[in-house]
């Protein structure tokens, strides 16, 4: 990388460049980030934006070849020196974190998936055979469970196009579910006719968290170090550390339903899993916690996080995920294997999130 490219010189000299993808909910939620780093670090922060294969291609999820269609591109951006520093949607991240990148999560937003409905509408209000759109197979297969009678529309597009599918003057559906999230951050939660209970509908791993990524080789003692630091929260690294290991041990392809959601409550962090038949006539949960000692070191309490996700996972597949989901089970977990650049590996490689539906 240039010298000129180096964070931690002194203000006033070449800004900090941050990539993002395109889209407006990229945009939006990387100039946030970009104005808090502007803050910490009292230098300015310029975006750069990159196009990724999920941004140009425009086929179904499943035929997108699944993991890290959103990532890779600013990735390598970030490798060759393109940019400094990347953000991501945490959902969007393989989970085998390649070499020579480091990632920080900020307080996540609500988890939670939203329904957006004509006329005010929510899960239990559709009227029979209502048509709900979503390009995500673990949202499709929880609503079918919750109401067998609906048809599930697989869709894509932007958090616009997807939003105007519903509630657009050529409206064709009845209802979208989106992530509360990313409504959130566009400011379109007026959009939103119910917060899906995570009980009935179990968000992707990850979801409403975003990940800052930057050169580990950068973060020495250097100012985005402190800025990193600052960056961190605690109870959404603890959170999506549980989430994205029970997606690792389950080796959970795009295509299989599987949702989580960790919260640290009470001194505790507790999770719960689902894995999903994709048509929604099955499937199976399970829940546990893990205490954090509060003075425990960070390193102790990512590791108690982690093997909470895995003994979910573990729970899961003994009683028969695997039979319910195309999940690739019996391979070493990905996360434990150096080799396992998600980004090298798009067929089989574990998946970050469960639908790349282009936001
Ligand atoms: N590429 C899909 C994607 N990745 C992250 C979000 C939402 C925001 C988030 O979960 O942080 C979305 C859109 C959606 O699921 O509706």
């Amino acid at each position: 990388m240039s010298t000129s490219s180096s964070p931690g010189t002194s203000p006033g000299t070449a800004p900090l460049r941050l990539g993002t993808r395109g889209s407006a909910l990229a945009t939006t939620q990387s100039g946030t980030v970009a104005r808090r780093l502007e803050e910490l670090l009292g230098r300015p922060v310029e975006l750069v934006r990159i196009r990724t294969e999920g941004d140009v291609k425009t086929g179904s999820l499943a035929t997108l070849g699944g993991t890290g269609v959103f990532v890779t591109a600013l990735r390598e951006a970030l490798a060759d020196g393109r940019c400094d520093v990347a953000v991501h949607s945490l959902k969007d991240l393989p989970t085998a974190q390649p070499d020579g990148l480091t990632i920080v999560t900020p307080e996540r937003e609500d988890p939670r998936d939203a329904l957006c409905a004509r006329d005010g509408l929510t899960l239990e209000t559709l009227p029979r055979g209502a048509r709900v759109g979503t390009g995500s197979p673990r949202r499709a297969a929880q609503i079918q469970a919750a109401r067998p009678d609906v048809e599930l529309v697989d869709i894509r597009g932007n958090v616009e196009t997807r939003l105007a599918r519903a509630l657009g003057p050529d409206a064709d559906l009845d209802a979208v579910v989106l992530a509360y999230a990313g409504l959130s951050r566009l400011g379109r939660t007026e959009v939103v006719t119910e917060v899906l209970d995570a009980k009935v509908v179990a968000p992707a791993p990850g979801q409403g968290a975003l990940a800052v990524e930057a050169r580990t080789g950068d973060l020495g003692a250097s100012a985005l170090a402190g800025a990193f630091t600052a960056l961190d929260h605690r109870p959404t690294r603890l959170s999506v550390r549980a989430e994205r290991a029970v997606l690792a041990r389950l080796e959970a392809g795009c295509a299989a339903p599987v949702g989580a959601h960790a919260r640290v409550e009470a001194g505790e962090l507790q999770l719960t899993a689902v894995v999903a038949r994709v048509d929604g006539t099955e499937q199976l949960t399970h829940s546990a916690a893990t205490p954090l000692a509060a003075d425990a070191d960070p390193r102790t309490q990512d590791d108690a996080a982690h093997a909470l996700g895995v003994r979910v996972a573990e729970a899961l597949l003994a009683d028969g995920a695997a039979r319910l989901a195309p999940l690739t089970v019996g391979a070493a977990p990905a996360e434990l294997d150096p080799a396992a650049r998600a980004d090298v590996a798009p067929l089989r490689a574990p998946t970050g999130t469960d639908d790349p539906e282009g936001a």
